[in-house]
Order: structure tokens, then sequence, then C-alpha cells
């Protein structure tokens, strides 16, 4: 559904260049909450405005929906006919709402409404149907300044949600909400996600949010995504700094030198099996378990556990064959590690936004 392809930016800022992305390939699937994760100054920011072109990359290509975005005419400041079009199927969210103060939420849902030429008949209807569908409909004529911080982005999200997008974009959507709010918002972004069948692409810093409503996810790192995949698989990979991130098992303990450490993930229907006891039944061994934790993680029951076999690792090839063949996902502590899902890299650009876009208006 979203497809970026060897993205790069530069920006120019008194007369120094900053490569902000530097080659970045995404893939996001129909129908999937894609979270971009990484610390400050990343490139999260500048890859979600390139997605919709609020941003003009420097190099590289932005496939939305079979459309190519980045081939459409239009200048940085002003986009060509063909690409309004196509932003209007791409909805945005704001860290800071971006809600106009001097206007009423339901005049706020109604503002890109306008700019389409809808009469405004339809327009009351369709921003009420909105303000319904995210649990704001006794607010419609309110003003921004009367709301709560969690019911603003409610509002922002209607909004978004006005040209019938096929895409929602998310940017930092709940970094400026209290931790409940917080959950409240991912929760209507993951409903909306199933009830509208919307692919949504957002970005964060908090480890949390990718664990509550992500189906995949990407880590970033100076302007590269150094990390990608579903989580599901990313769980299921050793070596995974998201798994690891998402799931960290630091606190367990690491065993004694003349032991086998194995570190063993499992998830759906794997996830509730004696494998334990029938390991050490089947092997007549005894299994030393130095930790163990269940979360759930993108609504399923993941759980990992650390165990101690005793003996060298040759001597316990058998057994962690063995539970391999359960299903397990099963990493020897200190040997050689497997590969992440996927790992990209590559160089950087420019440019203005638009501020019109900003305040849900597609001009
Ligand atoms: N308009 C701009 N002009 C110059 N440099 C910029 C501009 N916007 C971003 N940058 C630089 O590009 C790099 C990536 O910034 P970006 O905002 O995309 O990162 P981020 O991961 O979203 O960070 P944060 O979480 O702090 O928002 C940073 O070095 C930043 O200083």
């Amino acid at each position: 559904m979203i497809t970026t392809q060897g993205l790069t930016k530069v920006y120019t800022s008194r007369g120094r260049q900053v490569s902000a992305l530097q080659g970045v390939d995404l893939h996001v699937r129909e129908g999937e909450v894609y979270g971009v994760v990484g610390t400050s100054g990343a490139g999260k920011s500048t890859l979600i405005r390139c997605v919709n072109l609020l941003e003009r990359p420097t190099s590289g290509t932005v496939t939305v929906d079979g459309v190519e975005l980045t081939a459409l005419p239009g200048t940085e400041k002003r986009a060509g006919r063909e690409l309004r079009a196509a932003r209007r199927r791409i909805g945005m969210v704001f860290q800071h709402f971006n809600l106009l103060s001097s206007r009423t939420v339901q005049e706020n849902v109604e503002l890109p409404l306008e700019i389409t030429g809808l009469d405004r008949a339809a327009r009351r209807r369709k921003a009420g149907e909105l303000l319904d569908l995210v649990g704001l409909a006794d607010k419609a004529r309110a003003y921004p300044g009367q709301l709560s911080g969690g019911q603003k982005q409610r509002v922002g999200i209607a909004r978004a949600l006005s040209g019938d997008p096929k895409v929602l974009l998310s940017d930092e959507a709940t970094s400026a909400l209290d931790p409940e709010t917080t959950r409240s918002i991912l929760a209507l972004l993951r409903d909306l996600n199933r009830q509208l069948g919307l692919t949504v692409l957002l970005i964060t810093h908090e480890m949390d949010v990718i664990k509550s409503v992500c189906d995949s996810a990407a880590l970033m790192r100076g302007g590269r995504i150094v990390e990608a995949g579903p989580l599901t698989d990313l769980l299921a990979t050793g070596e995974s700094e998201l798994a690891r991130e998402l799931f960290p098992l630091s606190e367990f303990g690491t065993g004694r030198p003349d032991g086998t450490v194995l570190e063993i993930t499992f998830q759906g229907d794997t996830s509730g099996r004696p494998f334990v006891s029938q390991l050490a039944r089947t092997y007549q061994i005894d299994i030393n378990i130095l930790g163990a934790a269940v979360e759930t993680i993108g609504g399923r029951l993941v759980g990992r556990m650390r165990v101690e076999l005793p003996g060298s690792h040759q001597d316990n090839v058998v057994p962690i064959g063995y539970l391999r063949e359960q299903g397990l996902q099963v990493d020897v502590l200190g040997a050689t590690a497997t590969a992440p899902a996927t790992r990209t890299g590559a160089v950087a650009d420019l440019i203005t936004g638009d501020r019109a876009l900003e305040n849900g208006v597609v001009a």
C-alpha cells in the first residue's frame, strides 16, 4: 500500500547540508498498522512527511495505493491537480493536533471538505458522521480550546478521515498525551484500522506504542531503516534489536559457564504447551529456568523464556532440535547470530512544508 524506494532527503540550513534520509526502502502492506520507531533526529518525521510529499524527497520514489506520487507534477510549494487528488486519499494526524482555534470542532472537520467544493448540507452530514465515529458527536459546537488533549486528537483524526482515505499517517499522534489518553487514542486507531480497513503508518519514539498497536515495525537510525518486518517475524529473530526492545530479557539470569543457555520465544499456537517439562522428561535432563515472561504484543500473546541445560552446546544439539521441531524459536546464547528480518541502507536531500495541508486542507 505504501512503498518508498531509495528515498533520500537533504536539508540545507544556513549553508550546511543535513542528510535526514539516506536511502529508505519502506514497504507497508494494505490493512496493517506499521510503526516507525527511532530516537530523536533519526529521520522519522522527515520520512512520514515525504510519504504524502509534505516534504519533497531529494531522490527516490514514493508510491501510495499504486500511484507514484513522486512522478506527479507539482512544485515544492504547490502540488498539481493529480497530486492533490492523491493526497485526499491520505489522511494525516499531528502531534500538536493543528486545529484552527477560531473554528468549532464541526467546522474544523468540515475544513478539508470545503476545499473539495462539497455543499454545506453534505459537509455537515459527513462531519457529523465522523465525529460520531471518533466518539465526539456531543462536542460538535465546542471550540478546540474547550477540549482535552485526547479530544483534540479525536477531532484531528475525524478531520483526517474526511476524504475517506485508505491510508492514515500519524506523526507522533500520542506524544503530547498522558498514558491513559494515549491508550484510548491508540485503541481508536486500531478500531479504525479494523473497521475501515485503513492502512496506518505511524511514527513514534515510544516502544510501547509499537507494542500495543502495530503489526509491523521499522527501526530508524541516522536516516536509515536498520531493521524492519512483521513483529511476529522480528520476535522470532534472535538478533533483532526491536525484539529485544519490545521484550527485554536483560533482567534474566545468565547461567553457569559450563551450561548451555537457550532463549526460547513462543507465540500463538505454541504458547500454551508445557514444553519445558516435556523436554525434561524426554531427555531426562534437569532444566534450570533463568527467567520467563509473557506479554501481549500487537494483540498476540508472546512468551520468552531463558533456560539452562547441563553440558555444552554440542551435548545439547538433540534437545535443541526437539524444541525447534515443536515450532519454538530457540536461540543459543553465545552461538552464531541469525540475521535480522531485513536490513537496508543508503544517502540524502531538502524542502519546505505545506502549511495548508497541515491544517487538513489539501490545496
Ligand atoms: N527543516 C529542516 N531543516 C534542516 N534540518 C532539518 C529540518 N528538518 C529536520 N532536519 C534535520 O534532519 C534530521 C532528521 O530530523 P527528523 O525531524 O526527521 O527526525 P525525527 O526522528 O523525527 O526526530 P524527532 O523525534 O526529534 O522529531 C535531524 O538532524 C534534523 O535536525
